[in-house]
């Protein structure tokens, strides 16, 4: 499957006196999920809107691929989204949703019991919607967007109202889209949601970009820091103070901010320091996203 790039190039919003969306450009590529992340209100849903041509940019254009969403010939079948988990008619069941939506996009009716199970709702497909579960809704939602079997997919915040089980059940199925060389856009206010399944992320805050690389990349911005226990914390204190590193204690050692693993270990061999206990402390990277997203004003 050769799946279209998405491109946001100077996207804009005004909303009146709000600038949801302010001069957005970024891409993303096939074959890989993409976390679009940012605090609430940051302009997220707004983007993924324009992207879907719900909402009408003010300046700068969105292409799924080499044109515009609406362009497309049958734009349904090249982008499955999932946009709001409340906006399904309650009084339609399950199956009877899907079966509205199957029309436009060109699909039989057992494509919509296949995406049904698929989801884990083949158990409520004639159940009303409007009895539904936040949860079930958002299976839904994704149940909607699968139904072509499309290359791109976008999910505005899939993992609100699922439970654990759920939330590893779409880190998998996201995970398997982008294996399966599909383009996955995936929406959240909480990096640490999408941290096990993105490679790449895209940081907004204020309708503005504030960040785009690969989650690898973001890793490395963010403080390294160490575990380390020694039977003189003392010395080793003295050692790290002087490297400019900063110590905190923690149980029956240290915690060192500013230095690897590594960069520890070699200062202590040198200086001759004994160590016990050494290990790479993970990287603070909900530190880093709420620094990245910081209101401009107090950057
Ligand atoms: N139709 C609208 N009319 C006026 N203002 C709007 C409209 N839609 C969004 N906004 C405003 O635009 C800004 C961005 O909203 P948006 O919903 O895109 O953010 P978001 O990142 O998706 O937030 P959340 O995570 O809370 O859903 C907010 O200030 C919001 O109040």
């Amino acid at each position: 499957m050769s799946a279209p790039v998405l491109a946001i190039e100077g996207l804009t919003k005004q909303f009146g006196a709000v600038r949801a969306v302010d001069d957005l450009t970024f891409t993303v590529r096939p074959g890989a999920v993409t976390g679009f992340l940012g605090p609430n209100g940051a302009g997220k849903t707004t983007t993924l809107r324009m992207l879907l041509g719900l909402t009408r940019p003010t300046g700068g254009r969105a292409l799924v691929g080499d044109r515009e969403y609406a362009a497309h010939p049958r734009p349904g079948r090249v982008v499955g989204a999932a946009l709001e988990a409340s906006s399904f008619h309650p009084g339609r069941t399950g199956l009877g949703h899907l079966e509205v939506f199957a029309p436009q996009v060109g699909v039989s009716r057992a494509r919509c019991r296949q995406v049904l199970e698929a989801v884990g709702l083949d158990h409520a497909a004639s159940q009303r919607v409007g009895r539904y579960s936040l949860g079930m809704r958002q299976r839904l939602g994704l149940a909607t967007a699968l139904l072509a079997d499309p290359p791109v997919i976008v999910l505005d915040e899939p993992t609100n109202g699922l439970d654990p089980e759920g939330i590893v059940w779409i880190r998998r199925l996201l995970r398997q889209f982008a294996a399966e060389g599909r383009t996955v856009l995936v929406s959240s206010h909480l990096l640490r949601e999408v941290e096990a399944s993105v490679d790449e992320v895209v940081v907004i805050a204020q309708g503005r970009l504030r960040h785009a690389s690969s989650l690898a990349e973001l890793r490395t911005r963010a403080t390294p820091a160490a575990y380390v226990v020694a039977p003189r914390p003392d010395v080793l204190a003295t050692l790290a103070t002087d490297r400019g590193w900063t110590t905190t204690a923690d149980g029956d050692g240290l915690v060192v901010d500013g230095a690897t693993a590594a960069e520890v270990g070699a200062a202590a061999h040198t200086a001759g320091i004994e160590l016990h206990e050494l290990v790479r402390r993970d990287v603070d990277l909900e530190a880093l996203f709420f620094e990245l997203t910081r209101p401009e004003a107090n950057r």
